[in-house]
C-alpha cells in the first residue's frame, strides 16, 4: 500500500491557484523533496497533506485514510514542523521538549532521547531565546520526531542557515532515513538538499508537477544536475539578482 497518495488536488485563494492537479504516491520509508522556486505552491500542498488546509477538490490519503473521517489516527502518525514553528524563548530546550512530550503522553525519557538525538546536549539548559537558528530548526525537528512520526512533513528545514547547520541538520535526517521506519516530504529550494536527501524528488512550479521521479531518472545528459534541469523544464534562471532561487 501507499503511505501517500495525492489525486488531482486543486487548492485555490481567490484568484491565485496555488495547486493545479496535483497527483503523486509515495512508498512507505521514502525521502521526497517538493522542489521548486518560492510562490511554486509547495507550502500549500504540503499543508494539505499534513490536514491543516482543504483541498478544494481532489482526494488525498495517508495509509489509505483520509483527514475527513480519521482526523485523530492521522494527527497519531504524523510529525511536522512548520516554516516559522514558534516556541516560548522563556522556556529551556529541555523545558520545551517535555511540554510538547507531555501532549503526546510522553515523559522525561523520550524529551532526553530526542535532545541526544538532535545534538541539543549542550543546550538543554539553555533558554530557547539564546539559540542559534540552527539549534532551533535541530529543536523543532526535535519536537517533530517527539511521538516517532510514521509520516515527517519538513517545511523548508534549512532555509535560512548556514552552511555547517545545514550539514547538521542533513545529517540527523539521514540518521532517520537509515532506520527506515519513516516516510519524509519535505519542501525546499535548496536542489543540494533534494540531491543529497531525497530518493523521489517531484519538481514543482506555477502549481504543478513538471517531472518526478528518482535523481538518476529525472537527470541525463542535457541535464547533468537539478539546476540545469529546472532551467531545461522552464527557461526560467535559476539565479536571479545573485539569489538561489532554486
Ligand atoms: N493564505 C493565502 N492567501 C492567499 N494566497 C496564498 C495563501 N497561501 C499561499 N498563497 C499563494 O499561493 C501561491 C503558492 O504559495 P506557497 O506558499 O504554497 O508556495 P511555496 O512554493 O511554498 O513558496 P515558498 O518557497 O516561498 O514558501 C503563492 O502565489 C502564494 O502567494
Amino acid at each position: 500500500m501507499f503511505q501517500i497518495e495525492v489525486k488531482d488536488v486543486y487548492k485555490s485563494f481567490k484568484d491565485v491557484h496555488a495547486v493545479k492537479g496535483i497527483s503523486f504516491a509515495i512508498h512507505p520509508g521514502e525521502f521526497v523533496a517538493l522542489l521548486g522556486p518560492n510562490g511554486a505552491g509547495k507550502t500549500t500542498m504540503v499543508e494539505m497533506m499534513e490536514g491543516l488546509k482543504k483541498p478544494d477538490s481532489g482526494e488525498i490519503l495517508l495509509q489509505g485514510k483520509n483527514w475527513q473521517k480519521n482526523e485523530k489516527e492521522l494527527r497519531s502518525i504524523i510529525g511536522l514542523s512548520l516554516q516559522e514553528t514558534r516556541f516560548s524563548d522563556k522556556l529551556t530546550v529541555f523545558e520545551t521538549l517535555r511540554l510538547f512530550a507531555s501532549f503526546f503522553r510522553l515523559g522525561e525519557e523520550r524529551a532526553n532521547e530526542i535532545i541526544e538525538l538532535t545534538g541539543l546536549d549542550s543546550k538543554r539548559k539553555s533558554m530557547v531565546g539564546t539559540l542559534s537558528g540552527g539549534q532551533r530548526q535541530r529543536l523543532a525537528l526535535g519536537v517533530a520526531l517527539l511521538n516517532t512520526p510514521q509520516i515527517l512533513f519538513l517545511d523548508e528545514p534549512t532555509t535560512g542557515l548556514d552552511p555547517n547547520s545545514r550539514l547538521d541538520l542533513w545529517n540527523i535526517l539521514k540518521e532517520l532515513k537509515d532506520s527506515r521506519e519513516t516516510t519524509l516530504i519535505l519542501t525546499t529550494h535548496y536542489m543540494e538538499e533534494a540531491e543529497s536527501l531525497c530518493d523521489h524528488i517531484i519538481i514543482i512550479d506555477e502549481g504543478e508537477i513538471l517531472k518526478e521521479g528518482k535523481l538518476e531518472e529525472l537527470l541525463d545528459e542535457n541535464s547533468r544536475n537539478l539546476d540545469e534541469l529546472f532551467i531545461s523544464l522552464t527557461g526560467k534562471a535559476l539565479r536571479e539578482n545573485g539569489n538561489v532561487m532554486l
